[in-house]
This record gives structure tokens, C-alpha cells and sequence, in this order.
């Protein structure tokens, strides 16, 4: 596996042999996660239909802190975010900001308008297109900690994990992995999301202290997977397809779980804190791919939020601390538990309606 230190870097010799595993009794990994917090505001059919907190440091912070090894006596996965809002920010007490709070600036917090298509999403063509809206201050080399880390997660989505804060997290971190959105997102002066070659971008030369560089398929080509590979392992994750990893000499598939897509929004954020964690236990990278993808699965299904959006019409004020709770059945239950119910039914079913799922989750090398 590539190292993302240099031998004459931070890190003392015979320390790179397990890069992500803690060995018995030693105390647990802490991993560094850099990009910023921001504001989502969906559209379907010009019409906006919801706003939510983004950012993929917000979807990997909720995955890690599911899914990494912790230290028994200790509540949360043991990280730090580095991430950067303004004053406007909605979400600070949302469960990820709350934990780990982000930097305060005077520009407006990052803000995208995702327009979704009513037609169908194919497993190859985007879903939505994406516009920055506002764009909050570039996270500088100066505002990581000066401090060691097992694992960091260069996670941008706004171009502001700049080429010498990467350079950074490489000299503070045993291994790095990064998202190629991080790096190779342009933006026109409308603030459309479009892409640059990754070779034409100061981040190139830092690929081979990279340990693995995760794309879209749509992001793929731009990442130029036949030179990138010999320099670092690259996923590239294809949605209900599942994703590939491929690295300098070999290949592999590996399948997808089944799910039925309410939103995608967060499934390659989701996958990539999902296959950390798998390496963080100590899995091959083909098996923590497997983590990813249920990870990334369980992104896009939502289904339970669909279900409540759809059948329980919203409190005006929500009771939950010393207000009054009631334990009787709801006017909705019978329609809820009905709901809830299908949803339970349609994962094996689904599975054994589409014959591609039938290896799901399964590795095969090409
Ligand atoms: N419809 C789906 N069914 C099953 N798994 C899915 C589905 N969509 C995504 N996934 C899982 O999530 C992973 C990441 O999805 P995808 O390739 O769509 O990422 P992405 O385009 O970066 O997403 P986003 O930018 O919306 O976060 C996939 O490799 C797959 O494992
Ligand atoms: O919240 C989302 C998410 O983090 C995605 O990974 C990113 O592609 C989008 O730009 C962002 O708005």
C-alpha cells in the first residue's frame, strides 16, 4: 500500500508496516477529516423541496463515528474535523457540528443548489447538476493541528482543501485518502460545478504520497485512471454498480448492496468514511471497499425518512426535553407501522428482483 509520509518525513522507521491498525492495547487511531460544513438546498422541478446540511465532512463524521473502532469507555470515534463556516451557518447543533465544531468566518457558509432531474437517474448519468452558491474561506495549511495522525480524509467539495493544506495533511498523517471532488472541481461564473483534469493540478505530484484517491465515475475520467493507479490505489465508485479498485499490477469489483434510492446525495461521502473504517479494522482494502458500499447504500435509501416525511405531518413545535410525551397509539399509526413494514419487505425482495444484486456485496478480481 503507498505511504503518505516520505521516509525522511514525519514518521519513524518500521511505524508504516500496519498503516491503519492499532495494534492490542496500544490507544486507538485518531484520524484527521479536512472539508468544510455546508448548505444544501435540493430542487426538483424548479420547485426547492428540501435544505439540509452538506459537506462530506458532515456525512463521514456520522459514518465514522458509526462505524470505527472506539475505545471501550469512549463515546465517539476518535477524529477531529477541520472545516470552515460563516456566521449564516444553519446547522451548528446538528448531531456532526455539534460533536466537532467547525471554524467561524466572515464569509457566508458554502452553500450548493442541487437541481435533481424528474427523469430516472441512470446507473451512469448524473443525477443532479450542482451549483456553489456562496463559498466560505479555503481551510489553510495553518489551521490543522500541529499534531501527529494515524489516517486523514481530504474531503473538500468547494476547492478549499488547497494544494499545500494536502501537502500538510501528508506530513502529519500515516496514510491520507482523498476525494477526487476535493481537487478537481472548477466552478464557471455561475457557480456551475464542472471538472479539470487532475494531471493539470498542482495536487498531481502529490498523488504518490497518497494512499488511495476515491472518484465518481462521472469524476473518473478526469482523474485519468491508468496513470493515477500507478501511484496510488483509485476507487471508482459507480453508484447502484457498486465500485472497482484498481492499483499498479491488479483489479477488483466489488459489488453493490441492494437499495431503493431516495436521495443520492452523500453515498461517495458515505462510502469513502465507510472503507476508512474498514481499514481502521483492520480489513483488506477489497473488504473495506465491501463497508463502503453498505455505507454508501444506506446513503441513498432514507427510506424511513421518506416515510415519515410523507405520513406524519410536521409538529409546530417539537416536544422532547420536558415536554409532554403521550403513549397513546397516534392517529397514524396503523398507516405508519403499514409503511414501515413494506419498506422491511422490499430489501430481500428487491434483491431477488434484480439479478445483478445476486453476488451484492461480493468481490471479484478481473
Ligand atoms: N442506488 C444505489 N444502490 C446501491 N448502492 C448505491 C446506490 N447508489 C450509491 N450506492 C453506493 O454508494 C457508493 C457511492 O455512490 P456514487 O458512486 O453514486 O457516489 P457519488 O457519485 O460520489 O455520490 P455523491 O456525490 O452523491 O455523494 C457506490 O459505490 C455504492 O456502493
Ligand atoms: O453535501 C454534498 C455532499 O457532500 C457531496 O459530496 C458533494 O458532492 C456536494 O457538493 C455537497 O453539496
Amino acid at each position: 500500500m503507498p505511504l503518505a509520509a516520505e521516509p525522511d518525513d514525519t514518521h519513524e522507521e518500521g511505524e508504516d508496516q500496519q498503516l491503519l491498525l492499532a495494534k492490542k492495547g496500544e490507544p486507538t487511531l485518531e484520524g484527521l477529516v479536512v472539508g468544510s460544513y455546508c448548505h444544501d438546498v435540493l430542487i426538483r422541478g424548479g420547485r426547492v423541496v428540501g435544505e439540509t446540511l452538506g459537506g462530506a465532512a458532515a456525512f463521514v463524521s456520522n459514518v465514522l463515528d458509526a462505524a470505527s473502532p472506539r475505545e471501550a469507555e469512549q463515546g465517539e470515534a476518535p477524529f477531529v474535523v477541520v472545516s470552515k463556516v460563516g456566521r449564516d451557518f444553519a446547522y451548528a447543533s446538528a448531531p456532526a457540528p455539534a460533536r466537532r465544531p467547525p471554524l467561524l468566518c466572515a464569509s457566508p457558509t458554502t452553500s450548493f443548489h442541487a437541481q435533481f432531474s424528474d427523469a430516472a437517474a441512470s446507473a451512469h448519468a448524473p443525477d443532479r447538476e450542482l451549483r456553489r452558491v456562496h463559498a466560505c474561506d479555503p481551510i489553510y495549511p495553518a489551521d490543522l493541528p500541529d499534531r501527529r495522525f494515524a489516517y486523514g480524509l481530504a474531503v473538500g467539495v468547494a476547492g478549499e482543501v488547497l494544494p499545500e493544506t494536502l501537502e500538510r495533511m501528508i506530513r502529519l498523517c500515516r496514510a491520507v485518502l482523498v476525494d477526487a471532488q476535493a481537487l478537481i472541481r472548477a466552478f464557471d461564473g455561475d457557480g456551475a460545478v464542472g471538472h479539470v483534469a487532475l494531471e493539470d493540478t498542482p495536487y498531481a505530484r502529490l498523488l504518490p504520497r497518497v494512499a488511495f484517491l476515491k472518484a465518481s465515475s462521472e469524476e473518473a475520467p478526469y482523474v485519468g485512471v491508468e496513470t493515477a493507479r500507478r501511484r496510488c490505489c483509485v476507487i471508482v465508485t459507480d453508484g447502484r454498480d457498486g465500485c472497482r479498485l484498481y492499483w499498479d499490477g491488479g483489479e477488483a469489483r466489488v459489488a453493490p448492496f441492494p437499495a431503493v434510492q431516495v436521495d443520492p446525495t452523500g453515498a461517495g461521502d458515505s462510502f469513502l468514511a465507510g472503507f476508512a473504517a474498514g481499514l481502521l479494522w483492520g480489513l483488506s482494502a477489497t473488504d473495506a471497499a465491501l463497508l463502503g458500499n453498505f455505507f454508501g447504500a444506506a446513503a441513498v435509501s432514507q427510506a424511513v425518512k421518506e416515510i415519515l416525511e410523507e405520513k406524519i405531518a410536521k409538529r409546530s413545535s417539537p416536544c422532547i426535553n420536558g415536554t409532554t410525551f403521550t403513549f397513546d397509539r397516534s392517529s397514524v399509526h396503523d398507516e405508519l407501522h403499514a409503511a414501515l413494514q413494506e419498506a422491511a419487505r422490499l430489501i430481500p425482495e428487491q434483491q431477488q428482483a434484480d439479478p445483478t444484486n445476486g453476488n451484492c456485496g461480493d468481490i471479484c478480481s478481473v
